[in-house]
């Protein structure tokens, strides 16, 4: 058996694709939707995702500036621009990307961007709205790996059991309300959990979100399962991969998101959804 890929390439294009009529016609009333990115630090890694970002949001008639603070940048001149950023209504959402150096206190930094702007959906307001099913802003990788299984019809996952592997606030954790808020049966697997493997066996739908390599191998996973593949590790050959066993697993999962090309893809694409809700809800 060979499982069925979901392309989060053509998945992703698709989203950006409707982002941009959303755009348009935003554009049409005189609004330009906006979106500030800020990067501190050098990082090779962060200059290029944040680099991605702005260059998908031009793509979709989006707005993005990419502001760039040296790395001993003191956190009060970081959260008097964020202040500055909140105040400026031209600026529907705000992307303070991460890790941060060491001298900042991320959470701090993150409750001072404006709840509404906040398009990462990492404030605590949005994981408020989140946990009681109040509208806000869902963090991208979850977000996405929901539009992932709505695509293959898996929209209502009423009689579903998923199983999420792993427990941070920016995916496992919103992954499980969002599984549960689309009626899933949910369980939430981590590191203290004596037998990973029993419980990956129950999952119809199996979110492997560790940043680890085959933390889900074959023997895991019962056959159809849908696999969602969240890590980015680098193999032995230095080559992107993500936590699960690509190639035993395709032989007995139903569906699979690769890596590259799979969760990537559809949390930048998630970050405009994100962002064009920001604009139409201040400016609607
Ligand atoms: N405030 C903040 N928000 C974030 O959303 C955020 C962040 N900080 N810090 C870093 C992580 C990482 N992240 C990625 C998103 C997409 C790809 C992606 O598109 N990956 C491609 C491959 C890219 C490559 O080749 O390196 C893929 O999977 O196909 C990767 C990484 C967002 N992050």
């Amino acid at each position: 058996m060979t499982a069925h890929l979901i392309d989060g390439n053509a998945l992703a294009q698709q989203v950006r694709g409707e982002v941009a009529r959303r755009v348009t016609a935003l554009k049409d009333r005189g609004v330009q939707p906006y979106l500030a990115v800020i990067l501190v630090g050098d990082d090779p890694a962060s200059q290029v995702y944040t680099r991605n970002k702005v260059a998908d949001s031009e793509q979709t008639g989006l707005k993005a500036t990419l502001e760039r603070y040296p790395a001993d940048l003191p956190e009060a001149a970081l959260l008097a621009r964020i202040a500055a950023l909140n105040a400026d209504d031209s600026v529907h959402g705000i992307l303070v990307q991460l890790p941060l150096p060491p001298h900042m206190d991320s959470h701090g930094v993150i409750e001072a961007i404006a709840p509404h702007k906040d398009v990462d959906g990492f404030h605590v307001a949005s994981a408020g709205a989140l946990m009681v099913g109040q509208p806000g802003f869902r963090p991208c990788t979850p977000y996405g790996c929901m539009k992932m299984l709505e695509s293959i019809g898996m929209k209502d996952l009423k009689g579903k059991h998923a199983v999420v592997i792993g427990r941070s606030n920016i995916v496992g954790k919103p992954m499980a309300l969002m599984l549960l808020a689309a009626n899933a049966t949910v369980t939430v697997c981590h590191s203290g959990t004596p037998d990973l493997k029993a419980q990956t066996l129950q999952g119809d739908i199996v979110v492997a979100a560790v940043g680890k390599r085959n933390v889900l191998t074959a023997d895991m996973v019962k056959p159809g399962a849908v696999v969602i593949d969240v890590g980015m590790n680098r193999d032995d050959a230095g080559k992107l991969c993500g936590d699960v066993d690509f190639a035993g697993l395709k032989e007995v999962a139903g569906w699979i998101t690769p890596v590259p090309g799979g969760v990537g893809p559809m949390t930048r694409a998630m970050l405009l959804v994100n962002t064009i809700e920001a604009a139409e809800r201040a400016t609607g």
